[in-house]
């Protein structure tokens, strides 16, 4: 029998995932209408590096009963939405395999409020609306990584990457998977608040000024990691950012902001689970933390304008 998947707070990231997996298991999403009654018409249309057609799964915006089985429930909606999605589920969540593929730090510690069976997952590939159900694939700088949170590896998550695998979406497991979402969360940190109130794609963060913030916002981060007790693969603050102009930057140098977008939108920005998060831990670990303290009250001043 197929493995059955549901997707909750399918979005850009969410419903090209069901889309993918589809090929490989039942899957269920779970967006807003105009997407879910999009992916019932003519299903998902994909275009980029995970390959271009039209996908069709069952969608819509509630969680029909036949699905209260599923063998994995994959959150991807914002992470300031990851509380309401568990709420709002919460009575088919606990007790089950739950996956965060979202970005920053706090998802699966809300996670696991509802259910004790938690797997982070660390995903830095692009998707880019393209209208209702619609998206666009647009880079990818690594695998993404699956892991038992807070650490740990176990036949579930095995069993997961296998499908996720099959898919044909690149993926490894991994035992240390609060080492991957640390890692992206730099990533997302150094860039994501800077190109959004710069308005420029990521690959112009690397002139001398824009730089010099990048440098001062990832060493603090670096300082919280090593106070969190998590290792990174990089020894150093210096090391990470050299591997982040050299190898991260350049894989998505025409990559602007989503968090921009956000803005533009009107919406809540993720920057409280990414810089937010970094000052927050910073504080509590009595480190100096000025210039992530600074870009996420710029953030929040943003988003009243
Ligand atoms: N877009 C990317 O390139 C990308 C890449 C890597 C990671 N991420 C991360 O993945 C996560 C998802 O990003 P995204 O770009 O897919 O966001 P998105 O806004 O496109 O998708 C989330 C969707 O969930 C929906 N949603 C929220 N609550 C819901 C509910 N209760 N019921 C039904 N639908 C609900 C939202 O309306 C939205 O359509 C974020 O944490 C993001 O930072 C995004
Ligand atoms: C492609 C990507 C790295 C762009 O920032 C994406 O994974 C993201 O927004 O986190």
């Amino acid at each position: 029998m197929d493995m059955k998947i549901v997707v909750l707070g399918a979005g850009a990231v969410g419903l090209t995932i069901a889309a993918k997996l589809s090929r490989v298991a039942d899957v269920h999403a779970v967006a807003r209408k105009r997407h879910a009654d999009a992916v019932r018409e003519r299903g998902l249309l994909m275009t980029g590096i995970w390959g271009e057609g039209a996908y069709r799964f069952s969608c819509s915006e509630d969680l029909p009963d036949a699905w209260l089985d599923a063998d994995y429930y994959i959150i991807t909606a914002k992470s300031t939405d990851t509380e309401a999605v568990c709420r709002q589920f919460a009575g088919a969540i606990r007790g089950r395999e739950v996956v965060s593929l979202q970005n920053g730090i706090g998802n699966e510690e809300i996670i696991g409020r509802f259910t004790d069976r938690v797997i982070g997952g660390m995903i830095i590939t692009g998707f880019e609306w393209r209208g209702d159900a619609s998206v666009h694939v647009s880079v990818e700088a690594a695998p993404m990584k699956l892991g038992r949170f807070p650490s740990g590896m176990d036949d579930a998550v095995g069993r997961l990457a296998d499908l996720i695998g099959e898919a044909g979406i690149r993926v490894e497991a991994t035992g240390g998977i609060r080492s991957d979402l640390w890692s992206k969360t730099l990533y997302n940190c150094a860039l994501n608040p800077l190109g959004a109130v710069t308005n420029v794609p990521y690959g112009a963060l690397t002139d001398p000024h824009a730089w010099a913030i990048v440098t001062a916002i990832v060493r603090e981060a670096y300082q919280v990691v090593e106070a969190e007790g998590v290792t990174l693969p990089w020894e150093t603050a210096e090391a990470y950012l050299e591997y982040l102009r050299t190898t991260q930057l350049p894989a998505t140098a025409t990559h602007h902001s989503s968090m921009l977008q956000d803005l533009t939108l009107g919406r809540r920005t993720e920057i409280d689970f990414l810089n937010g998060a970094v000052a927050d831990l910073g504080r509590r670990h009595g480190i100096d933390v000025p210039y992530n303290t600074c870009i996420t009250e710029l953030i929040h001043f943003r988003e009243q304008l």
